[in-house]
């Protein structure tokens, strides 16, 4: 097998790991757990999202954390902040602020499936896609990079099974608008190896494969096999949640994506670079989960944790 030798992890921990969450985060904890997602060796965090704070409360301080993150103009930027933007609302947003604080990539987010699509963000994907058009525009003209999320490429909670198809359109829809990069992911977590590379196929129809990443919710315990199935691919990019925090608002029952430590443990043990320091992201699991009042989902930060104590 023909293996990446080195794969590029983006932590979602502190947008989509706590996005979802019931209990107020405050500002300073999420911007905390940024920092030390940064010491442990994380190069891509997804910080943040400038959505609407009626549909998503938690990401309400999103300015705050941005201010709290901000970084001199001459920083060599070695680490990228994304943040998700639906509209051009958001976009004015998040550009509102000083340079300083401005992301590094944009996020844009779609779904293949149309159900999930209204619930999640109220609209049609044909409308999404009209919407992200000046976002897009609005981003690459302020030297940002734009990234797109394609929510539901094998499971809908609304609409069941979703065919590779609606994936291959929807990529070549975001294509058509300047995306540059789009992320596959299973919102659901139901996902198993071969409908995962079959949208994945799907979405390398239109994008080059240092253009495509995986996203995988671990509801059924598929996400690492899914990741295994992605590397045949020659996938390198992946999402990941320290902790295994979150789950998405419009996807009820869905867990949180894969535990970043469980990533790291597993590509390591392939003999595939992270850059991440396995130990410093067990210790960063521990800082998040105990803010929150509860024990990391990661099994190996458990396991490890079980060694150290002896
Ligand atoms: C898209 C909208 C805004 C449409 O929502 P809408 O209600 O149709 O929008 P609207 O334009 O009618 O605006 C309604 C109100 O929201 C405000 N508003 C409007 N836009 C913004 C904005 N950007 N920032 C701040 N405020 C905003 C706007 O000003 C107005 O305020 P009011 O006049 O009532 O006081 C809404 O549905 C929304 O924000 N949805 C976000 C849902 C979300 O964040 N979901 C989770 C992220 S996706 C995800 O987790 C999946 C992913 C990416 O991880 C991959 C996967 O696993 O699938």
């Amino acid at each position: 097998m023909n293996l990446p030798t080195h794969v590029q992890l983006v932590d979602v921990g502190p947008r989509d790991g706590l996005q979802n969450e019931k209990q107020f985060v405050p500002a300073g904890v999420k911007i905390e757990l940024v920092r030390r997602l940064r010491a442990a060796g994380l190069k891509h965090i997804e910080v943040t999202s400038f959505v609407s704070p009626k549909w998503v409360p938690q990401m309400a301080d999103n300015a705050e954390v941005m201010r709290g993150l901000r970084r001199s103009i001459d920083d060599p930027r070695d680490v990228r902040y994304a943040v998700l933007v639906p509209n051009l609302q958001g976009m004015d947003a998040a550009l509102a602020a000083p340079r300083e604080e401005w992301p590094d990539d944009v996020v844009v987010f779609a779904s293949a499936s149309e159900a999930f699509s209204q619930k999640n963000i109220n609209c049609s994907i044909a409308e999404s896609i009209e919407r992200f058009r000046p976002v897009v525009a609005r981003a690459l003209e302020h030297g940002l990079a734009v990234r797109g999320a394609m929510s539901c490429t094998v499971g809908c909670p609304y609409e069941g099974e979703v065919a590779p198809e609606r994936v291959g359109m929807l990529a070549k829809l975001m294509k058509d608008i300047g995306v540059q990069h789009v992320g596959v992911a299973d919102t659901l977590g139901v996902g198993t190896p071969l409908k995962v590379q079959r949208a994945l196929d799907a979405a390398l129809r239109h994008y080059g494969v240092d253009q495509v990443s995986g996203h995988f919710h671990d509801t059924y315990g598929q996400a690492l096999a899914n990741t295994l199935a992605s590397l045949e691919l020659g996938i390198w990019q992946f999402d990941a949640s320290v902790a295994g925090l979150g789950g998405c608002p419009y996807a009820k029952g869905a867990t949180g994506n894969v535990a970043t430590e469980d990533m790291v443990y597993l590509l390591h043990g392939m003999g595939i670079e992270t850059g991440i320091d396995l130990d410093a992201l067990i210790d960063v699991g521990v800082y998040i989960s105990v803010a929150l009042g509860r024990e990391p989902v990661s099994r190996v930060s458990k396991a490890v944790r079980a060694k150290r104590v002896g």
